[in-house]
């Protein structure tokens, strides 16, 4: 029967990575270009140094991300077709929340027309956090009522910085003393539980995804590649794998699964998210390794691959609906014209990308050859 024949290929409305760090300065050239390529919009992190935290940091930053598309396709590396492709993408901005945020910040995002959420890293919790909230109810009550009131999203690195809390538990610690209090103090605030990594967090957004008076989703999660295909022994496989750590860090087989099962129901409130956040090999590799997963040049073929572990590939309903159609829903932005193929042909990740220092980048999977390739971009 068709129905119990592997697909050899998947045609779905091109896609948007709701979740990735593109860094700054020499970097941003070479890292914008495997986004760009692959995906039509993201949502970027602001945690640079410092860490954008108004309006104009953030137009700003969006004018350097459009000028090093532009550099990475007059370096004459990319094909034209491939530039064709690179110069449509568009950066959606986000602004970093600190303790001292005026509310009236929120007005000037929302007019701006370029920000499109406000992030939540709690202070100490990831990498460049030390700018972040350390009580997020006592410090941001006023700017939280105004992004409520505007409709202004909030994403959530949701993990707990206590000592006391163990690292595997910190993401399920701050769904009962963060997420719940911070949604029933404000029920309308638009939420999105970003990178999640743990079956509690899968299955408090299946069943508590509330949604406004138009029927409109008001809780959301994204979801990485590594934490879809990997459970914490890739960490200790053979030997300490800095290259796979990644905050949240990977969590047990059990977690896995959940997220799996989260990302292909195609219920709409998962999309999504990569959390590329490239780190140079010498800080990766080191006595303090930086944590972060460079996946965006692979990503696409990842997430299919997660997908068919399951069988969830037999129709492209549930892949296209979490790669193109749920973010945009979320977001309130149209789906993206054109298409995307993807192809059962198999493409080796490189040990080592040349650029940010001479040290480069391992991307996530490197030296592994994947089954699934992206072949047309529309
Ligand atoms: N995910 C990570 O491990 N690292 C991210 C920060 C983050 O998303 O928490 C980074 O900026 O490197
Ligand atoms: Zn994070
Ligand atoms: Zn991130």
């Amino acid at each position: 029967m068709a129905s119990s024949i592997a697909p050899t290929t998947l045609t779905i409305a091109p896609p948007d990575d709701w979740h990735l760090h593109l860094r700054d300065g020499e970097a941003l050239e070479h890292v914008v270009a495997a986004t760009a390529l692959n995906f039509r919009r993201a949502i970027v992190m602001p945690n640079l140094k410092p860490p954008v935290t108004t309006t104009e940091q953030a137009l700003a930053y969006r004018g350097r991300i459009l000028a090093a598309v532009d550099k990475a396709c007059m370096s004459g590396r990319y094909s034209e077709a491939d530039c064709a492709q690179m110069r449509q993408f568009q950066p959606l901005m986000v602004l970093y929340l600190t303790g001292a945020t005026p509310a009236d910040e929120i007005d000037r995002a929302m007019v701006s027309g370029a920000v499109h959420a406000v992030k939540l890293y709690p202070a100490g919790a990831t990498t460049n956090s030390d700018a972040g909230v350390s009580d997020l109810l006592g410090q941001c009550s006023a700017v939280l009522a105004r992004m409520q009131a505007l409709g202004m999203p909030l994403l959530v690195h949701g993990e707990v910085t206590e000592a006391h809390v163990d690292v595997f538990d910190r993401e399920a610690a701050f769904i009962e003393s963060v997420m719940k209090p911070l949604r029933s103090r404000f029920p309308s605030l638009r939420v999105v539980f970003e990178h999640i990594t743990t079956r509690q967090a899968a299955e408090y957004v299946t069943d508590h995804a509330t949604r406004d008076a138009q029927g409109r989703l008001l809780l959301a999660a994204t979801i990485t590649p590594q934490h879809l295909l990997y459970n914490r022994n890739a960490l200790f496989r053979g030997g300490l794998q800095p290259h796979w750590y990644c905050l949240p860090i990977l969590k047990r087989e059990e977690h896995r699964l959940a997220l799996i099962k989260a990302a292909t129901s195609g219920l709409p409130q998962f999309f999504l998210g990569t959390d590329s956040a490239p780190h140079a090999r010498h800080l990766k590799e080191a006595s303090c390794g930086c944590a972060g997963c460079y996946s965006a040049p692979y990503a696409l073929g990842l997430y299919a691959e997660a997908f068919e572990s399951v069988g969830a590939l037999q129709t492209t309903d549930a892949f296209e609906a979490f790669t193109s159609r749920n973010g945009p829903a979320f977001y309130r932005l149209p789906v993206n014209p054109g298409r995307f193929e993807l192809r059962r042909v198999p493409e080796t990740v490189p040990e080592r990308l040349p650029f940010v220092t001479d040290s480069g980048i391992v991307p996530l999977r490197a030296g592994e050859t994947l089954t699934w390739s992206v072949t047309a971009r529309e």
